[in-house]
């Protein structure tokens, strides 16, 4: 499904962050990258309603979506994981992963889609009676996914699933997400790790300053030592 975001302007109070963006996600596993703190989860809250863009317009396939509410964008199939998701901590995994699928189109297709997750991530089906706050940053991550994935995303925006996990959890992380894209599932992903965002996307925009910096359509850009140096620093 074609998400468009043409000139979104946005931010917090009187404080604009977000500045004339315009990304496409077309069908596509695209990655946003950049500095912390220039607007990338900024955008992801704007994006799932969280937050009312200023200026701007955000079509997702025909219908445009601009300033609906989080509840009306999830129900059209846009699906946010917001960063380290906490879930709901006294919830079991079972009942934390059947609440993310509440909305009218998810609801009838629970069991087959829980059975999907379960399959995707073994871990969760081992624990599904445990307790989400007893759950390990790794699991609780998966959990996060999983609950999303019951909510049936025609899009799923993960905003930095890999933050803080070692680097086996991390490939353990990256797999599931493949796996995600492979079903047909449209991806908007955050993250830190330029390696996992390489591997999976097809394009990436670099968030600066509230701005798309770049935008990187061909990964072989991506080797160029402007972009190095610029998400890098002089250390590149
Ligand atoms: N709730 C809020 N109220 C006011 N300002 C906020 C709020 N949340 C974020 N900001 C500010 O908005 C700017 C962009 O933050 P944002 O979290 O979107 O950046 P980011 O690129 O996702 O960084 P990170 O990778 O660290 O999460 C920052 O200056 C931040 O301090």
């Amino acid at each position: 499904m074609r998400l468009q975001v043409d000139g979104l302007n946005a931010g917090y109070g009187r404080v604009q962050v977000l500045h004339d963006i315009s990304i496409v996600v077309d069908g596509q596993r695209v990655g946003l990258f950049g500095p912390n703190g220039h607007g990338k989860t900024t955008l992801l809250r704007t994006l799932s309603g969280l937050i009312r863009p200023k200026l701007g317009r955000v079509r997702f396939g025909e219908t445009d979506i601009t300033g609906l509410s989080p509840q009306a964008v999830v129900a059209e199939g846009l699906i946010h994981v917001p960063q380290g998701s906490t879930l709901l901590p006294r919830m079991s995994v079972i009942e934390a992963l059947t609440l993310g699928a509440y909305a009218t189109r998810a609801w009838p297709q629970r069991r087959r889609t829980l059975d999907e997750v379960f399959a995707l991530f073994p871990r969760l089906a081992e624990r599904r009676h445990q307790r989400c706050n007893t759950l390990s940053g790794g699991e609780r991550q998966m959990a996060a996914i999983g609950a999303g994935l019951m909510g049936c995303p025609k899009l799923l925006m993960l905003d930095e699933p890999t933050l803080g996990l070692a680097p086996k959890l991390r490939s353990e992380l990256a797999r599931a997400i493949h796996a995600i894209a492979e079903t047909g599932v449209g991806l908007l992903v955050v993250d830190q790790d330029i390696d996992m965002l390489l591997g999976l996307c097809d394009r990436l925009y670099l968030i600066e300053q509230g701005r798309v910096a770049m935008d990187i359509a061909d990964r072989s850009q991506l080797q160029h030592q402007d972009v190095l140096k610029r998400y890098f620093g002089s250390a590149a």
